[in-house]
């Protein structure tokens, strides 16, 4: 339970509601126990005038009539009472589903690239929606019938003991092995539903990643095997479930059977006391047989808490790893620090802690605002990571970074990154319409100012001639647009957001020379006061750079401008005669 302590604050938050929740169940149970008393006294009336103890008819029948009315009445008040005990107990469970999930989910974004990488999308998702509905399930209904089952059994055993203390010892002896079976049932539905849920999200990963890889698949015209994988992870899920059935279904009997057993022992046992006088009312035992049904739900309930109990404690202790994780990358500026765009590394070495691999080694850089740095060298030699560490996605390992004179970490990140315009390698976009997909980078912007950012990405005449314009939806990942237009559509979000700083990361690699070069022209206007980065395989890119450098396994190996560099011999050169020969220039 030492986990699901992480629920109190919870519990405190909504603590009038519960506390009202309680009282409202107490209500409930004590109108639903006055339904046997009629019952019982009933009888007693027509037993007593069969018995001719009573001989007035008449009487007989106002107290039927006046009972069935308490019967009617009672019914509808504890009717009326489990209804608003759901209502308060369930609807608090929603309100904690939903403050833990954005507790989750707050958590998720403020953790580090690091953590994404370490742990796997579905397992996230899982944390957030499967183990949260699983602790839901601990403070709505494992709650709710805690209390009512506490409740009915102080106020039903407590007036069974009052009337017939022996009876009563027998009819709730079997009790307690209703609720180990159901208890044992429980763990055992549990232990295979969580089979069932491994092999559903197998099924799923494997579902999503063939859709989303639809074009390889038909590509290579694979489609009959994958069918045959689909089948057999269909088989599996479909043979689990079946497991899962067969247990399933023994819950009912098994409660079916031990609620006659207690029927029986009712039935006997008090109808011997009532041949020998130890119970003097017929009624009793009409009340017993009643209170019988009525607990055994509840004592089921016991041991279906105890497994749901359970089953959110685990969940709990995994929402809990994930919530106790620190971001690597903090905060440590609070006040706003504005940002000019001076960049320097100093002596910079940067090693990724999950591979191992030293990713820059030693680099030393200066680009003053409104310059432009070119990055350019063989895939692997650290460009990307050069961006990411301006960003502030990693930390570096020695040496330091320092932006307007200012090391990087002294620097509010909010302020860093609402400064910095990045396009990645690989242009992501939402599923979502152009418009928002550009307007991403500036929440509040307007037609003109998206059309205007679309523009300088040149990629403006391309979302006008789609019939739906910017409204344009895109599919998952953007399948509606080419490479090129993707990485352009991604330029205008950097844009738009006129941000001190801009990183392009290789991003007009699918798009054609001409075109590459009314973006260069475009962008050349729009980095006068800015600093700028721009990661490339080409030399049609970067050589109107300020500064250009190569970098080689993590080292700069050469470092210039274009003609500086055309001047000396090396991998510039190298790559330039290569890429003319070719008339990429
Ligand atoms: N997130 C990461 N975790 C671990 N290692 C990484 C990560 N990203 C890159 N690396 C490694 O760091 C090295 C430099 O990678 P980086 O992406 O910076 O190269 P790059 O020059 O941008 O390559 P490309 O031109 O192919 O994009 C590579 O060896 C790569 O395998």
């Amino acid at each position: 339970m030492r986990a699901l302590r992480h629920l109190n604050k919870y519990f405190r938050k909504y603590k009038s509601r519960l506390i009202i929740g309680l009282i409202i169940t107490i209500i409930a149970r004590i109108f639903a126990i006055a339904v046997p008393k009629f019952i019982g006294d009933s009888v007693d009336v027509v037993d007593l005038y069969l018995k001719n103890e009573v001989q007035n008819l008449e009487l007989v029948k106002d107290e039927l009539i006046m009972n069935i009315l308490l019967i009617l009445g009672s019914v509808l008040i504890a009717a009326f009472f489990t209804f608003l005990m759901r209502q308060t107990f369930i609807v608090v469970s929603r309100h904690i589903e939903y403050d833990l999930k954005n507790e989750v989910y707050r958590h998720y974004e403020r953790l580090s690239l690091n953590f994404y990488k370490k742990n796997r999308t579905g397992d996230l998702m899982n944390r957030i929606s499967e183990d949260v509905g699983k602790v839901r399930m601990y403070v709505g209904p494992a709650i709710m019938y805690s209390v009512n089952t506490v409740t009915l059994f102080v106020v039903v055993i407590g007036y069974m003991a009052s009337i017939a203390p022996e009876l009563t010892l027998y009819t709730v002896a079997p009790l307690p092995i209703l609720s180990l079976s159901i208890y044992k049932l429980s763990v055992a539905i549990h232990k295979r539903s969580t089979i069932v849920q491994q092999y559903l999200s197998k099924l799923t990963t494997f579902t999503q990643e063939s859709f989303s890889g639809i074009t390889v698949i038909k590509a290579y015209g694979i489609e009959a095997q994958t069918q045959d994988n689909f089948t057999e992870l269909s088989d599996q899920n479909k043979d689990k479930n079946i497991d899962l059935a067969k247990v399933q279904a023994l819950f009912f009997p098994l409660m079916v059977l031990l609620i006659g057993f207690s029927n029986l022992i009712v039935i006997y046992i008090g109808g011997r006391q009532y041949i020998d006088g130890t119970i003097t009312e017929l009624g009793v035992i009409v009340e017993f047989i009643i209170f019988v049904n009525m607990l055994t739900w509840p004592v089921a309930t016991v041991g279906w808490v105890t497994s749901i109990v359970q089953q959110a404690e685990a969940s709990q202790v995994r929402i809990n790893e994930f919530l106790s994780q620190e971001p690597e990358i903090v905060n440590h500026v609070k006040h706003t620090t504005p940002i000019h765009g001076n960049i320097v590394f100093d002596n910079v070495t940067f090693t990724y802690d999950d591979t191992n691999i030293t990713a820059l080694k030693g680099i030393n850089l200066n680009v003053k605002r409104g310059e432009t740095l070119a990055i350019i060298g063989k895939t692997g030699s650290g460009k990307s990571t050069i961006l990411d560490l301006i960003g502030r996605l990693y930390d570096v390992s020695t040496g330091e970074i320092r932006i307007d004179n200012k090391k990087i970490d002294q620097l509010n990140l909010t302020d860093l990154r609402e400064n910095i315009g990045y396009v990645p390698q690989d242009a992501f976009l939402f599923s979502d319409s152009i418009k928002n997909n550009i307007s991403f980078g500036k929440e509040d912007a307007s037609q003109e100012e998206i059309e205007a950012a679309a523009r300088k990405a040149v990629v403006h005449s391309n979302i006008t001639n789609f019939s739906k314009g910017y409204e344009t939806v895109l599919g998952e990942r953007g399948i509606t647009l080419s490479g090129g237009q993707k990485q352009r559509v991604s330029i205008a979000r950097a844009i738009i957001k006129d941000p001190a700083i801009l990183l392009f990361d290789d991003c007009l690699s699918a798009v054609d020379t001409e075109t590459e070069e009314q973006i260069l022209s475009n962008l050349n206007k729009i980095t006068k006061n800015k600093t700028t980065f721009i990661v490339s395989h080409r030399i049609s890119t970067v050589k109107n750079a300020d500064q250009i450098i190569v970098l080689d396994e993590g080292k700069i190996i050469q470092q210039g401008s274009h003609n500086q560099l055309l001047n000396t011999d090396g991998y510039y050169k190298k790559l330039y005669l290569k890429q003319l020969s070719e008339k990429e220039i």
